[in-house]
């Protein structure tokens, strides 16, 4: 999250769903060969492609979109959004997609991670402090093991949209809209919560600028400087396993600082006073998206300024639907969830589509079907993208196939969270391919959302802590404990990529 003073001019504003300036750009449909076979070309059915505008998605059916009392309200928090400023710059989304490109190699690895959805009634500085030091205790036990830089990019700061399985929710009888998230109706079962309001927009709007102010302040003020490492271990973590854990890898980090300054290096280095750290969310809710819409005067590119990664949900990313159209001509970075309904000929053609040019960086799949289904559907999705040339950041979300109903709580097992980053590894591992990174939905709080790990959540705990609007979280001590078993993943894979060059060498 460089903050780059050029940039705001640079971004011009266009205004929301009216008078719109299009601007004409060229895709070229066919994957730029990296490998020689099969060459890959978009059906013609599905081209169309020189006619992206930020408003071009309208022509094209969009699910998950809310269903609005007044469009006129729409039209009018949409203006105000268009008026308002980029939450983020496209130099900083330039930067990203170098960093996803290295991850695509194994020379970095993602840490994707925040709540399943923000939420108005919880917003405040330590709730988003929490997270952050999270995040930051996750990517040092990353790096350490990993030997790489960890890319950070939080669900936060515009994650508020929600698609839902069922447009409708039965309770005692009563029938109401699904709550979709607070950026459009409310979570309280009433008919007046589930309402949709446009000017929810405006308020997501506002709640994402000052997070994102906060993040700024804390990724390049201070906070995440590296000689405070041993200060982000979050109060109840203390006593446990992980915060043990946690605080011998500080320890050693602290020890390495100083003998790096009695060797005489610059500790107002900026790599030692500041952190990159990125924001994303689903791309879901179009006329917010669309509003935010930006032109960059320097590359004369379009960019999604509302987060600097997007990514399209595994429910709306049908091949000739409108969040594709509209994901296929910004330039961020940006990602697809996949599940095992995934066929390898959409996949690639959904790649052509989504990174035409076969830009590195530029598109990350994340993976998201359960241990089980991904050792028998993920090798043949790998090997449709390899055989087609193209170049993906593989990323492993272990949340969204392990969700199951206990006790009337929506939860997830932690060992099956486990088993399904396990089961990714071992595939890229058979497979000679490059696991990425991993997407998680997780908190700084201590919640009790997901049953199991360390913490010793039981089926008997999640009503004390279930503090969720949406789907289960990892809770802190859930989540650093995962990243200790990613990042012996990540140790093992250097130390067999060593052995292997050294057995090559000799
Ligand atoms: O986060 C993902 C989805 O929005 C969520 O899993 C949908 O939940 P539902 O199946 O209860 O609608
Ligand atoms: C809805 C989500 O995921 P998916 O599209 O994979 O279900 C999400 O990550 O919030």
């Amino acid at each position: 999250m460089k903050l780059q003073v050029s940039q705001p001019q640079g971004l011009r504003a266009r205004p929301c769903a009216g008078v719109l300036r299009v601007h004409p750009r060229r895709h070229t449909v066919s994957v730029s060969a990296v490998a020689s076979e099969p060459r890959l070309v978009v059906p013609a059915s599905l081209q169309g492609a020189s006619t992206w505008s930020p408003t071009s998605w309208r022509s094209k059916p969009a699910l998950q979109q809310p269903e609005y009392l007044d469009q006129s309200e729409v039209v009018k928090a949409c203006e105000e959004i268009a008026r308002m400023p980029p939450l983020i710059f496209a130099g900083e989304c330039r930067t990203l997609q170098q960093r996803l490109a290295k991850a695509a190699t194994g020379e970095a690895f993602v840490l994707f991670g925040g709540d399943c959805a923000e939420a108005f009634s919880q917003f405040s500085a330590n709730r988003i402090r929490d997270l952050y030091r999270l995040l930051l205790q996750m990517s040092t036990v990353l790096a350490f093991g990993g030997g790489v830089p960890i890319v950070k990019l939080g669900r936060i700061a515009g994650q508020f949209a929600k698609p839902r399985s069922a447009p409708t929710e039965t309770i005692n009888g009563v029938t109401l809209p699904a709550y979709r998230g607070d950026i459009i109706n409310g979570p309280e079962f009433t008919e007046e919560a589930r309402r949709c309001d446009p000017w929810r927009l405006v308020r997501a709007y506002n709640q994402s600028a000052a997070t994102l102010n906060l993040l700024r302040g804390f990724s390049y003020g201070g906070y995440a400087g590296l000689s405070r490492v041993s200060q982000w271990n979050l109060d109840f973590m203390k006593n446990t396993p992980e915060g043990h854990a946690y605080m011998d890898i500080a320890k050693r980090v602290d020890e390495a600082i100083q003998f790096m300054i009695a060797c005489g290096m610059d500790t107002n280095m900026p790599f030692m006073r500041e952190t990159e750290f990125y924001t994303c969310h689903e791309c879901l809710l179009l006329d917010y998206e669309e509003a935010l819409t930006r032109l960059d005067s320097t590359t004369d590119r379009w960019y999604g300024c509302s987060a600097h990664f997007l990514w399209c949900g595994e429910r709306t990313r049908q091949l000739d639907h409108a969040h594709v159209e509209f994901m296929r001509g910004v330039n961020n970075p940006i990602g697809v969830k996949v599940s095992d309904k995934m066929d390898p000929n959409d996949i690639v053609t959904l790649i052509a589509m989504l990174n035409p040019t076969n830009k590195p960086g530029r598109l990350s799949i994340i993976v998201r079907m359960g241990a089980r289904k991904l050792r028998e559907r993920m090798p043949a999705l790998i090997e449709a993208v390899r055989r087609s040339g193209q170049v993906v950041t593989w990323v492993c979300d272990p949340m969204h196939g392990n969700t199951e109903t206990v006790t009337g709580y929506k939860t997830r097992r932690y060992e099956n969270i486990r088993s399904e980053i396990e089961a990714f590894f071992d595939v890229h591992e058979l497979m000679g391919t490059v696991p990425g990174g991993v997407h998680l939905e997780m908190t700084g709080d201590n919640v009790t959302e997901c049953i199991g790990g360390g913490a010793s959540v039981s089926e008997d705990d999640l009503n004390s802590r279930y503090h969720t609007h949406c789907d289960p979280r990892l809770n802190a001590e859930q989540s650093l404990e995962i990243a200790f078993y990613v990042a012996q993943r990540l140790r093992q894979r250097r130390e067999n990529l060593a052995a292997k060059a050294a057995a090559a060498s000799s």
